[in-house]
């Protein structure tokens, strides 16, 4: 320390600090700890090493805080400083890898490398750096060796995406996510990171007091992230509370969802210059926009008579609308939401998840669109509501379905009626809508051979549904029993309906895994509820 500067800390008071930072960093006291640090900061006086130490020290409690801003310009002070600086470098590293900027970080760690810093270490994080920049750009992921080896440990890090989509006006309401491309199903969309997730394990038996715990941790979680990051805070005020007219809620930017590093520390809109968060439109926000999560990940980790929940939100997913003849779903891994089609979209189309169980006749999907606060328009709900034959035929399929009844003469009689004149897709509307008298029907084998003849084969019915509303468990389980008997019945050969098999797992999944590692994926689902997702 240069001898006489005015402030300066002297050996004495130099060492007692870092005694009291590290006191504080095992406590994980991290307001003390930068406190702390900046005394040392201000008073290292022309003393680079110390200056510059102190500097990344303060910038990696900042980061922890979710003070990104601040965590950037100390680790520019110090490089400012000392352009090789190993600590400083390694703080800037993991500060914009953890913000997403792989190529940058990599740059950074390259640099601690050769400053001295760390080696097996710092070679590993500049090896995450390039995988996840190629990931980020391709958008290709491959978790065939976790799925292998039975989801072990922490998730695989995933970088964040977006594909070919844009943000439009929608014919469904406000704004709506489109392909700007044709997609086959599988393909990916888009990989999100969440802003936050509140996960409990809640018994089977818990009542509302155990979720709202949950939704508690969540709701603080997302506060604390907008309080912390400007740009966060301004993602989420783009997000509809469901109290505006459509022509109020503005198409945001595709620049907004692809995050600069010099857009960190200044927002794009409305949260500049906002000290105080408004908590309650935010509120009102996440009632509109949160997603669940049924992870296959966390279900593994659970035990029985629990069951996982999760929730989050995920902003771009979030502005994706629904559908009853959707055509993408999510693959949750750890935070990240990986969109993909689940079934083939064309360039142009609006992309649309399914938000509650579509697969139920038109007066079950009118209640749940009503809880969700939207009647829903979508094409599929046009059609069963137009035809006036078909909407009497379907009041009375309904009634079976409650009043229970004979699935296989029900069946027998859709069947029957789409037989005559219906397009492929219309009968793929109908066969979701009546899913479960198809599945009592294969589930019963004397149902099957009393009335297996007159119906498709199950695989069949499997195919047709996937091509109206994507992939899923329940039809990805239907194709799996279906075809077990190795030829579909009916479905085409060996190798034929093994493709289609892997078809409706992608469709399902999503591109995630090799060939190989679908098999696991496979056995996976027919042991597992329906509705999980991976
Ligand atoms: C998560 S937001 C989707 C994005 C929203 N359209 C926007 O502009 O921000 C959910 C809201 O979108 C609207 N919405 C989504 N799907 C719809 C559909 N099929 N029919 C009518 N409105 C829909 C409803 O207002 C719903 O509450």
């Amino acid at each position: 320390m240069a001898a006489g500067a005015r402030d300066a800390l002297d050996d004495e008071s130099l060492q007692e600090l870092r005694s009291q930072a590290t006191r504080l960093l095992l406590k994980e006291d991290w307001a003390g700890y930068i406190g702390v640090c900046s005394r040392i900061v201000d008073g290292a006086a022309t003393d680079r090493r110390v200056l510059c130490s102190a500097l990344a020290h303060r910038a990696d409690a900042r980061a922890r805080l979710g003070d990104f801003p601040g965590a950037l310009a100390d680790c520019d002070s110090a490089l400012a400083a000392d352009p090789t600086h190993p600590a400083a470098l390694l703080a800037k590293g993991a500060l914009l890898r953890g913000l997403g900027r792989y190529a940058p970080a990599a740059d950074c760690f390259r640099g601690a490398l050769s400053a001295g810093g760390g080696a097996d270490e710092v070679r590993e994080l500049l090896e995450q750096c390039r995988r996840l920049e190629a990931q980020a750009r391709s958008g290709a992921v491959d978790l065939s060796d976790w799925v292998l080896a039975g989801f072990p440990g922490k998730c695989p890090d995933l970088a964040e995406h977006v594909g070919p989509v844009e943000v439009r006006r929608s014919a469904h309401g406000g704004r709506g996510v489109f392909a700007v491309k044709s997609v086959e199903a599988g393909g990916t969309l888009m990989i999100s990171k969440a802003v936050a997730i509140g996960r409990g394990v809640i018994p089977d038996a818990a009542d509302g007091g155990e979720k709202m715990v949950v939704w508690k941790d969540f709701v603080d979680k997302v506060l604390d992230a907008a309080e912390k990051c400007p740009r966060t805070a301004s993602l989420i005020y783009n997000l509809s509370t469901g109290d505006e007219q459509d022509h109020e809620l503005t198409v945001p930017d595709m620049a907004l969802f692809k995050q600069q590093p010099e857009e960190l520390g200044h927002s794009l809109s409305e949260a500049e210059g906002q000290d105080v968060l408004d908590v309650d439109r935010i509120m009102k926000v996440l009632d509109v926009n949160c997603l669940t999560e049924d992870a296959a990940s966390a279900d593994l980790l659970g035990s029985s008579g629990v069951v996982n929940c999760g929730v989050g939100l995920w902003i771009l997913p979030s502005l994706i609308n629904h559908s009853c003849h959707p055509n993408a779903r999510r693959t949750h891994v750890g935070d990240h939401a990986i969109v993909h089609a689940s079934r083939d979209i064309k360039a142009g189309e609006e992309v649309t998840f399914p938000y509650f169980d579509v697969l139920t006749p038109v007066g079950k999907r009118r209640e749940a669109a009503r809880a969700w606060g939207f009647e829903c328009r979508c094409d599929r709900c046009r059609f069963e509501a137009e035809d006036t034959v078909l909407k009497q035929e379907l009041v009375r399929s309904e009634n079976e379905l409650v009043n229970g009844g004979d699935m296989g003469a029900l069946v027998v009689r859709l069947e029957d009626k789409m037989r005559k004149s219906m397009v492929e897709r219309r009968k793929a509307f109908l066969r979701a809508s009546f899913w479960s008298a198809y599945s009592a029907l294969f589930d019963n084998s004397r149902l099957v051979r009393k009335w297996g003849r007159r119906v498709p084969s199950e695989a069949v019915i499997a195919e047709s549904v996937a091509s109206g509303v994507g992939g899923c468990e329940s039809v990805l389980k239907a194709m799996l029993r279906g075809t077990n008997d190795g030829n579909g019945n009916g479905c085409g050969n060996r190798l034929e309906v093994e493709d289609k098999v892997v078809r409706i797992g992608r469709a399902t999944y999503g591109k995630v895994v090799k060939r190989q590692a679908m098999r696991a994926l496979f056995k996976f689902t027919l042991e597992s509820d329906n509705n999980k997702s991976l």
